[in-house]
């Protein structure tokens, strides 16, 4: 079943596209990698799609809802991982998860603050967290609603290597449980080891888009970070 179905998507900023003209489609209990370089629109696309943000054209449809006209609706079915700097410093723990359990009809959110190491930490205040925990706090609490699709943008910065394979191995058991999950990353042997596929995008482009093994097929090369390197024009000699 398509749970993202995009079309010749495009986004501007003041006349400057970040989106170009992206088309792609995610099948549900897929990982999809996004990668690119900096500045490349991965996070743009990602901001479309979860309706955080109106797109300028193109057709788009998230569980067959247009994500910014029935983004209230949608948001009930989708988790969204936080950036930096969204939550207030004096706010505890169990406060996050209690307000976010709120936001959505329902949610175990105990469940997930177990699965996630966190209920040990439900008194300590979220400035006194380092960033390693901040991060799990923010993938724990894109899951709270139990979402059918979670978008998560930079998973595993910040974490240190074994809370990086913990990362991996639950979102894995979600995967089994039929979620999708949408990945922006910068590190290959996370997309090698997780995504199904892969969309690599340039300047608001998608530049290449398969599995981590036919990328490394078509290029001709022996990892998925050579490949990449390779899909994006890198020479590093
Ligand atoms: N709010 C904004 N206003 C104006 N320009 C923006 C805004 N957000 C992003 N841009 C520009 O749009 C382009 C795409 O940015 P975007 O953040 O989507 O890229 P990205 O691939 O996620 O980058 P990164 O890997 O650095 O996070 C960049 O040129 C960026 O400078």
């Amino acid at each position: 079943m398509t749970v993202i179905e995009v079309e010749k998507l495009r986004k501007n900023y003041r006349s400057k596209p970040a989106v170009d003209g992206i088309s792609l489609r995610v099948e549900r209990g897929q990982i999809v990698g996004i990668a690119g370089a900096n500045g490349a629109g991965k996070t743009t696309l990602v901001e479309c799609l979860s309706g955080l943000r109106q797109r300028d054209g193109g057709e788009l449809r998230v569980l067959g809802m247009d994500p910014w006209t029935e983004r209230r609706r949608l948001q009930q079915r989708i988790g969204v991982q936080l950036q930096e700097s969204a939550l207030p410093d004096a706010l505890k723990v169990g406060e996050a998860f209690r307000l976010y359990a709120a936001l959505y009809d329902g949610g175990d959110w105990r469940t997930v603050m177990a699965d996630w190491d966190l209920a040990d930490k439900q008194r300590v205040r979220f400035g006194s967290l380092s960033g390693g925990w901040k991060q799990r706090l923010f993938v724990a609490l894109a899951l709270v609603g139990d979402p059918e699709i979670v978008f998560l943008d930079e998973l595993t910065t910040g974490l240190d290597p074994v809370a990086r394979r913990t990362t991996w191995t639950m979102l894995r058991k979600l995967r089994e449980r039929g979620l999708t999950v949408v990945l922006v990353t910068h590190f290959m042997d996370e997309a090698e080891a997780l995504c199904d596929r892969m969309i690599i995008v340039g300047n608001g482009r998608v530049i290449a888009a398969g599995s981590p093994a036919e990328l490394v097929a078509e290029t001709a090369t022996d990892s998925l970070e050579s490949a990449y390197l390779a899909l994006s024009g890198t020479d590093l000699s």
